[in-house]
């Protein structure tokens, strides 16, 4: 019986905040598998930030969006993916898709699908977020770039979001005073009272700068910045000597067209005379070690140190609300879709 694929493809290139014109759903019929190719049929579905951005260079109108998800191989014809296997697909947003599995990786050099890894008791999305790639984000674009020490300060933006939350989480294993600003109440109370953050403040209803001089009175030592613009000049401003700031996402500005970016003067004198290291990074750099960060976190997890959250939404035809949803700051955690 031929398979009936939904996906969603970009009508229009975005052009600020996306829309519903911009993203459309369409069915395909999928054809016989060939020797080496798996049918994928998807379980959960990752929407993140980048999507926002990457779409432009990426994507050509019409293509399917980009994407993670994980699905259950429900036809083979390759021997090592037998069916009912669970594998991690950047296959992009898709209820069905045909993997050929000797196809090279996708852009970034990662391979197209990967085995889940095992999480017994755990939903199969945890591969979308703390044991995925906003894992290994959170993982070494803290502990490699930032190298945070004990007794040092560090503040997270984006905090209560799929990388922020384990930052903090990962900063207090390492004995950090840990400040994390995100954008509710809500969020900021999950943070402080059940991930342990020191100090959560909603930088919607506070002033960043004030509200940082009381948090930090002896300044900041580390800062894994999320959201850029303002707020790391704001953050930047409060360094101490031979701070660390890890460039991971600059989301405040993902609506922006960054053709038309304005030039601001670069902050160089606070660089300069405080000494920073301030380093961006694409997760994948550390691909081939991401396993190394898996085992440890999922280790944490057990010994009750490291805790996760998703902000689930039900049905694929619900994708592009998850996606607008985590954009605007409704998600708690990583934002997924269970099909
Ligand atoms: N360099 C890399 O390899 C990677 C980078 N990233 C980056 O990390 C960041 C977080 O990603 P991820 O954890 O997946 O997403 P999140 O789960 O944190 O979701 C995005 C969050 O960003 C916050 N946000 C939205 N708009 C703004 C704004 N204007 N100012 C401040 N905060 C805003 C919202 O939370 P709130 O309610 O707090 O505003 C929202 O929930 C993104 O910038 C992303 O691009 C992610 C993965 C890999
Ligand atoms: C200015 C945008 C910063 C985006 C930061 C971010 O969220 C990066 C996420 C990457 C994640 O670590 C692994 C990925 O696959 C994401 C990037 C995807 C990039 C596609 C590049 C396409 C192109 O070459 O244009």
């Amino acid at each position: 019986m031929p398979v009936k694929a939904k996906k969603w493809i970009l009508a229009h290139h975005f052009d600020g905040v996306p829309k519903d014109s911009d993203l459309e759903l369409v069915e395909e019929e999928l054809p016989e598998l060939q020797d080496g190719e798996i049918l994928l049929e998807a379980q959960a579905l990752s929407v993140d930030p980048y999507m926002r951005v990457f779409a432009r260079s990426a994507l050509k109108e019409g293509d399917t969006i980009m994407g993670s998800q994980v699905g259950k191989v429900i036809e083979s014809k390759s021997p090592q993916h037998p069916v009912g296997m669970m594998l991690v697909g950047s296959v992009g947003w898709r209820t069905h898709a045909i993997v050929n599995v000797n196809q090279g990786p996708d852009l970034l050099g990662t391979p197209i699908v990967v085995p889940a890894t095992p999480a017994p008791g755990l939903p199969v999305s945890v591969n979308l977020g703390v044991l995925g790639m906003p894992g290994a984000t959170a993982y070494f674009g803290l502990l490699e770039l930032c190298q945070p020490k004990a007794g040092e300060v560090v503040v997270v933006s984006a905090a209560a979001g799929a990388v922020g939350s384990l930052v903090g989480q990962i900063a207090k294993i390492k004995g950090c005073t840990v400040i994390g600003y995100a954008g509710t109440d809500e969020k900021c109370k999950w943070i402080k009272e059940e991930l342990g953050f020191d100090h959560a403040i909603n930088y919607k209803t506070r002033d960043v700068a004030e509200s940082l001089k009381e948090a930090a009175p002896d300044g900041v030592d580390c800062y894994f910045d999320n959201v850029g613009g303002d707020f790391l000049y704001t953050v930047m401003r409060q360094m101490n000597k031979y701070g660390r700031i890890s460039v991971c996402g600059a989301i405040s500005q993902y609506n922006d067209n960054l053709d038309n970016q304005k030039s601001g003067v670069f902050p160089g004198i606070l660089l300069i005379v405080n000494e920073l290291r301030m380093e961006g990074f694409i997760s994948t750099r550390w691909l081939s070690r991401w396993p190394e960060a898996f085992k440890e976190m999922a280790a944490w997890m057990k010994e009750g140190k490291l805790k996760y959250r998703e902000t689930t939404t039900k049905g694929f035809e619900n994708m592009r609300e998850a996606f607008y949803g985590m954009l605007r700051g409704d998600n708690t955690g990583k934002a997924v879709v269970n099909v």
